[in-house]
């Protein structure tokens, strides 16, 4: 082997990502110009273990409660790829790995190559903007978009409301090929049956009363790029069929038009709802629901990533309070721990954001988070917002489902509010979009009496 690795070595200098080369023993026995520069510029790392170098770790990875990609190289004897948090002289950041392994004459294992691409759309550590997590549940979620991304396929969000399907719809655009050209939200909820096919698909002039213009729709504006359609489950059966039309064909024609106009855009689309529920009853069309979700992915709720709570926290009151350089005391953090967070990340956002305006100093104490949950929901309780989640709402036990307890709570609320829709939606600790959708469902649900 000794004669053949330096043709090997030299191959690996040129190649534009970061490579190593290392033994059964995971030992490093080469590293690329790449990688130097980006991992190790200042000093060998030659002779080292990949698990020390790259995870400051005494053992490799599998044993100490990590995917190993050379341990499972070694099982399956082919190319495998892994997404791990490496320790990098910028800090921890997130690796894709892919680990190609090498066969002596004889045929046994000899050597691995493991080509590293950071993942830039997330982090592992505070940051300004983007997606932040560590714990395994978002890894996994995580590894998902990182695999997807460059691809074409469509891909389906699914998780509770504020689980952050808009900034993984975001990262999912960035990790593509397509990162280039524009990210098109179309929010299904709020876009009303009337107006659905001329903002999609465009109008030409006098194609209706007002359309002095013509004007291209988000289908065009998305060319080259990606469109995101948000709360997709919201979309009314007969708009369902000219969206279905445009997917299957790749086609679409503007209001007012015979004109056939190629679509070239990737489809990212996210729900809160039960889209296979809403199948299996008749409310979206099965063969829409296929066409959406070539790959779906659950994203996990705050209650199944506790142990980002404190990495969240940090981060995200360092988001919403850019000119104070605020901290929180330990007791602070463990109360947030312990609180279930039925609206996730968005929720734990707006409690953070009312503690620190409670707060005159810069140290957010558990008092102030303890005021900002009381201010949440003065009047039912934090847990009456659990309706979608599996959090227990003590008030269910008096016999009410926990939809009609819900509706109650808001019922409540709206009574009692004086500020707008979206301070409303903010105190509730929920999108805009998703009080928009409550209102409406409660509006269809006890119709305005006589
Ligand atoms: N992993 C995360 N890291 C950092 N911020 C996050 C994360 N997840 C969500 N957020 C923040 O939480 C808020 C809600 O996220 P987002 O709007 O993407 O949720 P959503 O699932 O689309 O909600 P909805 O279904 O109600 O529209 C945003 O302020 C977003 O920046």
């Amino acid at each position: 082997m000794a004669t053949v690795l330096p043709e090997l070595v030299s191959y690996l200098e040129g190649l534009p990502e970061p490579h190593i080369l290392f033994d059964r023993q995971y030992r490093i026995v080469a590293a690329n110009a790449a990688y130097r520069r980006q991992f190790s510029p200042r000093g060998s790392v030659i002779g080292r273990t990949c698990y020390e170098v790259s995870h400051h770790f005494s053992v490799p990875c599998d044993q100490a409660g990590e995917s190993c990609p050379l341990a499972r190289s070694r099982e399956t004897g082919q190319r495998e790829r892994v997404l791990h948090l490496h320790h990098t002289p910028q800090g921890e950041s997130y690796v894709n790995i892919e680990l190609v392994p090498l066969r002596e004459v004889g045929g046994e294992l000899a050597y691995f190559i493991e080509k590293m691409e950071p993942l830039r759309v997330a982090q592992g550590q505070p940051a300004a903007q983007g997606l932040i997590g560590r714990a395994p549940a978002f890894q996994r979620m995580l590894e998902l978009v990182s695999r997807v991304g460059p691809s074409q396929a469509s891909v389906l969000l699914l998780g509770e409301s504020g689980t952050g399907k808009e900034l993984v719809a975001q990262a999912v655009h960035e990790a593509s090929l397509r990162a280039a050209k524009a990210l098109v939200v179309v929010d299904c909820a709020s876009l009303p049956e009337t107006l659905f096919e001329s903002e999609l698909f465009g109008h030409e002039r006098g194609a209706f009363t007002g359309a002095n213009h013509s004007k291209p729709g988000l289908v065009e504006a998305a060319s080259g790029g990606t469109l995101f359609l948000d709360e997709v489950g919201d979309i009314p059966l007969l708009m369902q069929v000219k969206l279905l039309r445009l997917l299957e064909s790749g086609t679409y024609r503007r209001v007012g038009s015979t004109e056939l106009r190629h679509a070239d855009v990737r489809v990212v689309s996210a729900t809160h709802r039960h889209l296979r529920a809403m199948v299996a009853d008749g409310r979206f069309r099965e063969d829409l629901y296929y066409r959406l979700s070539t790959f779906p992915i659950a994203l996990p709720p705050l209650r199944e990533r506790v142990e980002d709570i404190p990495l969240l926290a940090v981060a995200l009151l360092a988001r919403v309070t850019p000119d104070r350089r605020m901290a929180l005391s330990a007791d602070a953090l463990a109360l947030l721990q312990r609180c279930p967070f039925p609206g996730n990340v968005r929720e734990l956002r707006n409690v953070l954001e009312r503690a620190a305006l409670l707060a005159d100093g810069v140290c957010i104490e558990a008092v102030h988070v303890e005021r900002a949950l009381d201010t949440e929901d003065p009047h039912a309780g934090r847990e009456l917002w659990s309706a979608e989640s599996s959090h227990p709402a003590p008030a269910s036990a008096s016999g009410m489902s926990l939809r009609c307890v819900e509706r109650a709570a808001l019922r409540a609320q709206l009574q009692t509010h004086r500020g707008s829709r979206a301070e409303l939606a903010r105190k509730l600790g929920i999108s805009e979009r998703s009080l928009y959708r409550k209102l409406r469902d409660m509006d269809s649900a006890d119709p305005p009496g006589p």
